[in-house]
């Protein structure tokens, strides 16, 4: 007999949550972690950077406050203040994801770090765990890319970020990704200076040319330089002499170009946790985006183990490093692994990202240049402007964008929001999707008067004025008038 049902290695997102559901249903799971229990998200991610974000917000709407008519004095930025929310937050949630809750569940919470030793076989902290079922869940880290000159200076990533004791005076962020964006607003609004330096010809690569841009603009507008369109050729150290810092870095361009700063961040992307794990030992395959599986999470190599979380590559479309995608994945493998029902498989259709900057940048399902890439080339597209939006307005931020990508037949693909807290507004979208609901269904809804949601049913509305205006209403409308 196998000492546990279920050994998961990694207690993230998705560890937790498969540890959960498997105690839950009875069955005898051991959790192996060896950092910290709710790994990236509560403790180096999500958490530590919305709750960042959060005081970088306030303080900017403290020093916008005159477009109200409220005059107040220019924001005091108290560091180690904004260090005790942050990790205030973390501490409060903490409990939820520790050791001690999971092991009041009956899971066998092991601290130590987990490999392979044989397919059916795990070791850590010096014991020896048989499994009959194993979930990978290690995560992912950031990628230290190999440029020149980076071993001779100083650098963060998202693991070291949240530790400074002291503001950065000039925070270079390599990476305009989600990561990059979100920590350049939030150091340039809590009084840093800050350039992203983007290898790409925009920030936001991956997002929608349109809503990109109100992002691009915003960060422009928080005083944050940006350098897009030109790697990094190397990096050097700053003289400790230099008038500009006592210590820091110098960002060569590949155009010559010498960017200093003070700090640099690391935030190129992330790479799958593989290292220690010892897969070739538990017969598993991997490649450079993670565990290589099928579409219902099982490894394609080992029938016992499945893969889950941000390590995870189902049928080599990589991972989408998401806590929600990790959450979802967790569902998945109960399904398939514990309830063993056919046909269980990751379905992206409907997923939504959201990058946290004010405004946020929303996006559900494809934006426009991935439906045109996916082949479909008869598409509607259709906006509606905050400008256009009573309640933007009335809370004088009337810049943003609501743009629906929709098929000719009324079938929603894809919904890109730019607008203060977009992010609570992409659940509808994701429903409508993942539904298959019809465009007719939000276009026929009654939201309340005034919000920012109305956006979505206006622009859902374009879809049908040309009918609604066509001559044969007009045509039917003539003849209905004639009746008594
Ligand atoms: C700065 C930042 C901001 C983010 N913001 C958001 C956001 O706002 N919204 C969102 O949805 N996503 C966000 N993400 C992404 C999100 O954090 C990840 O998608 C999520 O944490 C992945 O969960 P996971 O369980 O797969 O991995 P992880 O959270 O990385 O957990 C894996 C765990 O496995 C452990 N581990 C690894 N190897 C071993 C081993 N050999 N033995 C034992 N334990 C091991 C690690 O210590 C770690 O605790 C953000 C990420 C970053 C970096
Ligand atoms: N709000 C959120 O949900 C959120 C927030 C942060 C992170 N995340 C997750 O974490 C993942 C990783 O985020 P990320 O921002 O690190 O990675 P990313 O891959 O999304 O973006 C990295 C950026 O760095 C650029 N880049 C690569 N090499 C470079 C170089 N040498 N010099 C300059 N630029 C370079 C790329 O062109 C890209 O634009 C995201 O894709 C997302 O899944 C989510």
């Amino acid at each position: 007999m196998p000492d546990f049902d279920v050994v998961v290695i990694g207690a993230g997102a998705a560890g937790l949550s498969v540890a959960a559901i498997g105690a839950g249903l009875g069955l005898k799971v051991a959790l192996v972690e060896r950092g910290r229990m709710g790994g990236d998200c509560l403790n180096y991610g999500c958490v530590p950077s919305k709750a960042m974000l959060a005081a970088g917000h306030a303080a900017a709407e403290a020093r916008a406050a005159g477009r109200f008519g409220i005059r107040l004095a220019p924001p005091e930025i108290d560091w180690a203040g904004v260090r005790a929310h942050v990790q205030g937050a973390i501490a409060r949630i903490a409990p939820n994801d520790s050791a001690a809750r999971y092991r009041g569940m009956g899971v066998e919470v092991i601290e130590a770090s987990a490999h392979f030793t044989a397919p059916d076989e795990i070791e850590a902290g010096g014991r020896r765990l048989t499994f009959r079922r194993a979930v990978i869940a290690a995560g992912s880290s950031a990628v230290i890319p190999d440029l020149p000159g980076l071993d001779g200076v100083p650098w963060l990533t998202n693991e070291t970020l949240f530790d400074l004791e002291e503001p950065p005076g000039h925070l270079l962020i390599l990476g305009g990704g989600p990561i990059g964006v979100e920590m350049a607003q939030a150091h340039a609004r809590l009084g840093c200076l800050v350039t992203v330096i983007e290898s790409a010809p925009r920030i936001l690569a991956r997002e929608d040319d349109e809503l990109a841009e109100g992002v691009r603009a915003a960060l422009l507008a928080d005083g944050v330089t940006l350098a897009e369109g030109q790697p990094v050729a190397r990096l050097e150290q700053l003289e400790p002499d230099s008038p500009a810092a006592t210590a820091g870095v110098v960002a060569v361009l590949a155009d010559g170009k010498r960017i200093a700063g003070t700090h640099l961040l690391l935030a190129v992307g992330r790479a799958p946790r593989l290292a220690g794990l010892d897969l070739v030992a538990g017969g598993v395959e991997a490649g450079p985006k993670g565990v290589r599986t099928r579409a219902d999470l099982r490894s394609v190599s080992n029938r016992r183990v499945w893969a889950v979380g941000d390590i995870a590559d189902p049928e080599g479309i990589g991972p989408r490093a998401f806590t929600h995608v990790a959450g979802q994945h967790a569902g998945i493998v109960v399904r398939s692994m514990l309830f063993r029902l056919p046909g269980t498989k990751v379905d992206y259709a409907a997923l939504p990202r959201v990058t946290y900057t004010d405004p946020e940048l929303a996006q559900v399902g494809l934006t426009e240049a991935e439906a045109r890439a996916a082949g479909h080339d008869d598409l509607r597209i259709h906006r509606w402007p905050l400008s256009e939006n009573d309640r933007a307005i009335a809370e004088g931020r009337p810049e943003g964008l609501v743009k629906l990508v929709v098929t000719a037949k009324g079938r929603l693909l894809g919904a890109g929001l730019l607008a203060p807290r977009a992010g609570e507004m992409a659940g509808l979208y994701g429903l409508m999707i993942g539904r298959r609901l019809p465009l007719s269904a939000l276009a026929g809804m009654v939201l309340p008067y005034p919000t920012l949601s109305e956006g979505g049913k206006r622009a859902a509305g374009e879809f049908y004025t040309p009918k609604l205006l066509s001559s044969f209403t007009k045509r039917l409308l003539g003849l209905l008038k004639r009746l008594p």
